[in-house]
């Protein structure tokens, strides 16, 4: 079974705020990219807003709802009170809880799952009470997999950011590819399905598939997004979808 792919549409937003004008439309270019056969859509509204407006999060339900019930809504971003209201209000298929600081350029770290764990476990049990599928950002590193399985969590996602930085030393990308493995090896052990995102781009996806033949979802924004101005958003999620396996 492949991964799926879900777009992350934080870059086209970011691209779209840069005036006061409606477009790139983010439900537009979310419309194409289902239509081309993407299994969801990923937001990470963050408290600036700096990328997806708490504004587009209605319009991106309602799209789905509307014209593509088989996909997912994914919703990510640190759980502050905001987020978790934002959440409850737009009703995702999946939330995802990353450690970001409102000051983060990106995400670039997973949780500290022992250190964190008085402060998640009851988030977690209110996101599952709402029933989300809940799943918590990770570092490749096995390290309190059991903590966050115990909280309740359904999935880990996997953060890929040191991967895909190897793009031009083949021999780190396989010691980081390794390292994900046994990561998503452990996070299977204990009962926990394993997502993965962050810097993944057409060339880099066919390895981390293999290595991880049981991958759930991946989501993808900002190199789906740069190879969409190249060949088109369509073309492009086809290209990513052959990339995991479809
Ligand atoms: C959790 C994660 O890795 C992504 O959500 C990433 O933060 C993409 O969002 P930005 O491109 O807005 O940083
Ligand atoms: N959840 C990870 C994600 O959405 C990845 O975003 P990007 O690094 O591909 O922009």
């Amino acid at each position: 079974m492949s991964a799926k792919l879900s777009v992350n549409l934080n870059a086209i937003a970011m691209l779209r705020n840069r005036r006061d004008l409606p477009w790139p439309s983010v439900s537009g270019l979310g419309r194409i990219a289902l239509a081309a056969g993407a299994h969801g859509l990923t937001v990470h509204p963050r408290p600036d807003q700096r990328h997806t407006r708490y504004s587009d999060l209605p319009e991106l339900r309602a799209l789905i709802d509307d014209e593509f019930p088989q996909a997912e809504f994914n919703i990510e971003g640190y759980p502050a009170e905001e987020f978790l209201d934002l959440v409850e209000k737009n009703q995702p298929e999946q939330v995802t809880l990353v450690p970001d600081d409102p000051a983060q350029a990106t995400s670039d770290h997973g949780w500290d799952f022992a250190a964190n764990a008085a402060f998640l476990a009851p988030i977690v049990k209110r996101l599952k009470k709402g029933g989300f599928r809940v799943s918590l950002f990770a570092n490749p590193d096995p390290v309190g997999f059991d903590v966050a399985r115990d909280m309740g969590a359904d999935r880990i996602e996997l953060y890929t950011g040191p991967y895909g930085s190897c793009h031009a030393d083949s021999e780190k990308a396989r010691k980081e590819l390794e390292r994900l493995g046994k990561a998503a090896d452990a996070a299977f052990a204990v009962g926990l399905d394993v997502n993965a995102g962050h810097d993944l781009v057409v060339s880099n996806l066919p390895a981390l598939a293999k290595c991880i033949p049981q991958l759930a979802e991946v989501s993808i924004g900002h190199g789906l997004t740069a190879d969409a101005l190249e060949y088109g958003m369509a073309e492009t999620v086809r290209r990513f979808l052959k990339a995991c396996g479809w």
